[in-house]
């Protein structure tokens, strides 16, 4: 099998944790031989294309394989409440719980969307320091309790009292949630739905679980290698949960934590997303701003017209091997678990309902199934 991401090492590779990404694609559209990926070491990496090509069927071919693999353990950011198939595997699907003391004192008035710099941003600020400093397991309504006592005009504790309500109504604070270093703590997956959570929130989701996640390994507290697989990607580069995922893209791999950021607008990644990565997976994508994106990884062995190269079948892939410095077509393998992703179609629904009746029989149509 070649896999991606790990350097040559012929007598050692075959035992080593792998995960089971396909098989390369032959010009005539046959498989080849078999291509995994590296899990025996921390990688950051990205999965491209446009919608409906199969990023997050891919994600989840990726979540299972590491499910399987040893000393490794996959969570899963799923926006879309998709991943649910990965029980399954073994898997687990949370409701998101964090701390509020997950969420650094200095971010919280952007998380709310207040002003950092003064009324009511500086109150929930300074209020979020106070109470959590040398303490655990603060709840929103100690850290009100703070804002009513602050020495603060009453209009900026009132506005912060407000956004402070509108944060526990996102019913994603608990100061008794688990540590987030338990979500990896095995090798099942999880999976986090966060389908219907507001986007302020989800963002302090991933940013407590990236950097739970980064911390938990670096004081020891967790003896697997953490695999952060965060699906719609573009929408938690632009918020609170920025300053954690960048740390895990630039400083991850020395404590062991590896990061893949699925999306269809590679173009909204930040550069350091693509600079960073040494696996690439790219399923089709025409937009001309993402392509660009693509060719920052800036691999000789990518020259050329990179769109003209990217295949056009669902579930098939170019991939960049930055350990090889070699570019691959490939057919990502289809999935052991179920698949919640992809458009419904009319088809596949079994409605049992009669079909109508032919148009004109003079019959009394009244209510129908589908009107009710
Ligand atoms: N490797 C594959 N093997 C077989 N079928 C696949 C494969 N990849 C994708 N598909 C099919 O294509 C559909 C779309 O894939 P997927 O849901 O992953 O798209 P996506 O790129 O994540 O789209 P979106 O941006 O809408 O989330 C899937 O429901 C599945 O039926």
């Amino acid at each position: 099998m070649h896999v991606l991401g790990r350097e040559t090492d012929a007598e050692r590779s075959p035992s080593l944790p792998t995960v089971r990404l396909g098989s390369f694609l032959a010009r005539d559209g046959s498989a080849g031989a078999a291509v995994g990926v590296d899990a025996d070491r921390p990688h950051a990496g990205v999965v491209f294309g446009k919608r409906g090509t199969g990023k997050s069927y891919t994600l989840g071919v990726l979540a299972e394989g590491l499910a399987a693999a040893p000393g490794v353990s996959p969570v899963v950011i799923d926006p879309m409440g998709v991943f649910g198939g990965l029980r399954a595997a073994g898997g687990r699907v949370a409701a998101p719980a964090i701390r509020p003391g997950a969420i650094p004192a200095s971010a919280w008035p952007d998380l709310l969307g207040l002003d950092p710099t003064g009324g009511p941003g500086g109150v929930v600020w300074r209020a979020v320091a106070d109470a959590t400093e040398g303490a655990e397991g603060i709840a929103i309504a100690d850290l009100r309790d703070r804002v009513a006592e602050a020495d603060a005009p009453t209009d900026a504790r009132r506005a912060a009292a407000n956004h402070l309500r509108l944060a526990a109504s996102w019913d994603v604070f608990d100061a008794d949630a688990p540590p987030i270093a338990s979500l990896a703590a095995d090798r099942s997956p999880t999976a986090l739905d966060l389908a219907g959570v507001p986007e302020a929130a989800a963002a302090a989701v991933v940013r407590a679980v990236a950097r739970g996640l980064y911390d938990a390994r670096i004081d020891g507290d967790l003896d697997r290698l953490p695999w952060l697989l965060v699906d719609e990607a573009h929408a938690f580069f632009d918020g609170v949960a920025d300053p954690a995922l960048r740390t895990l893209l630039t400083r991850g791999r020395a404590p062991g934590v590896s990061l893949l950021c699925a999306t269809q607008r590679p173009g909204a990644l930040p550069s350091v997303a693509v600079s960073q990565s040494d696996l690439l997976i790219c399923h089709r994508l025409t937009a001309e701003r993402d392509v660009a994106r693509l060719a920052e990884a800036e691999a000789t062995y990518l020259a050329g017209d990179l769109a003209e190269r990217l295949p056009t079948g669902t579930g098939e892939a170019l991939v960049v091997d930055d350990a090889t410095e070699t570019a691959h077509t490939v057919r990502v393998r289809e999935r052991r678990t179920p698949h919640g992703g992809g458009s419904p179609r009319a088809s596949d629904l079994d409605s049992g309902e009669t079909p109508d009746p032919p148009h004109g029989d003079g019959s009394d149509a009244g209510e129908s199934e589908g009107t009710r």
